[in-house]
């Protein structure tokens, strides 16, 4: 049985910010997200990212994006990319994307897929198959980005390899596309699939919803007792992709990062349903009650 992850563990693996750190010790996220349909999930991935420590958060997408992100977001650097299929971003812009600094690379919120049109997802698939393989850090493959990466998986070819380590997060509808599986198959025991896949794929896999499995290809594996039904709404994952994101750049090994991404962002939504009512919440609520807990915890 996987152990759950605990308050002590989660402030025992983030440390505190070193008086002599700089903007580069915490890295740089580079957030490849967002599309004229789903504007949104690029901000709050961007958001969760700054507010969980990064160093640099820039975010690559298509000018509506953008406009809203400096609008919302000061902090975030931006990358302009080319408008393709159904307003997501055009494969035109990955030697561009390409040429950003980045120490971790998000790739998947709100990019687009077949709930737009073939070729929006055709487009996502290349992003996928282009800007994994050969990054020189770790990623998070999130949303679209894992849609494309079934298919992929489907068509017989092989998850990409990066320098770092890759961490998926995908909620049992995107495991079930990803596997194959149904998604009464992978509830059944989803502990077991996590941990088979994370292996199988060497990757980290974060299987979300009511107690999240986040399982390691060493065969470590834990469970999120944190979090509520108030999470159960769009755009709750993207700020997760964020934070894990954003623990990633500030050098956490991807299991670590994972963990206590999932860890601190359920603990906030329980904040954030006290306050609101698991029906009243939303996710950007999650974001200030972040912010209390490493004030509390002098992080
Ligand atoms: N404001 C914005 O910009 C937002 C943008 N967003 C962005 O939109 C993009 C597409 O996201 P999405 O929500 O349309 O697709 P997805 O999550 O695959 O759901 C499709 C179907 O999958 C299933 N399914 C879902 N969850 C399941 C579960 N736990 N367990 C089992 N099945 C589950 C379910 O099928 P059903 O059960 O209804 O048949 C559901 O109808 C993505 O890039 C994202 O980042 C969103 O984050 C929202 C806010
Ligand atoms: N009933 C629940 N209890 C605890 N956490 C939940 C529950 N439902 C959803 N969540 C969490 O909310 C997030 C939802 O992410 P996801 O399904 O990808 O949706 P989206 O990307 O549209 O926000 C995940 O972190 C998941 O673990």
């Amino acid at each position: 049985m996987a152990v759950e992850i605990t308050e002590d563990f989660v402030w025992q693996v983030i440390p505190p910010r070193p008086r002599e750190s700089h903007k580069g010790t915490f890295g740089t996220v580079l957030a490849v997200a967002g599309s004229a349909s789903y504007r949104g999930a690029a901000l709050l991935a961007a958001e969760g990212a700054l507010r969980t420590g990064a160093g640099i958060v820039t975010l690559a997408s298509v000018e509506p994006v953008l406009a809203a992100a400096a609008a919302r977001l000061p902090e975030c650097c931006l990358c302009p990319c080319a408008a393709g299929a159904d307003g997501g971003i055009s494969p035109e812009s990955i030697p561009f994307i390409q040429r950003q600094k980045a120490t971790v690379l998000l790739l998947g919120p709100g990019l687009g897929g077949t709930a737009q049109s073939a070729a929006r997802a055709a487009e996502t698939r290349v992003l996928v198959q282009r800007l994994l393989p050969g990054f020189a850090g770790s990623a998070v493959l999130d949303a679209d980005g894992l849609n494309a990466a079934a298919q992929l998986l489907a068509e017989g070819k092989a998850l990409p390899h990066l320098t770092g380590e890759l961490i998926l997060t995908p909620h049992p509808g995107e495991m079930a596309r990803l596997t194959g599986l149904s998604v009464a198959e992978i509830s059944a025991d989803r502990e077991k699939i996590a941990r088979q896949y994370a292996k199988k794929w060497n990757v980290v896999v974060v299987l979300k919803g009511s107690r999240t499995v986040v399982a390691a290809p060493d065969g470590r594996a834990c469970v999120n007792p944190t979090g509520n039904p108030g999470l159960a709404r769009g755009g709750s994952g993207d700020v997760l992709a964020g934070m894990t994101a954003a623990l990633l750049a500030c050098r956490l090994p991807a299991f670590e990062a994972a963990s206590c991404a999932v860890y601190l962002h359920g603990a906030a939504a329980d904040r954030a349903a006290a306050l609101c009512g698991e029906y009243g919440m939303l996710p950007h609520d999650i974001l200030p009650q972040l912010g209390r807990m490493f004030a509390e915890n002098q992080r």
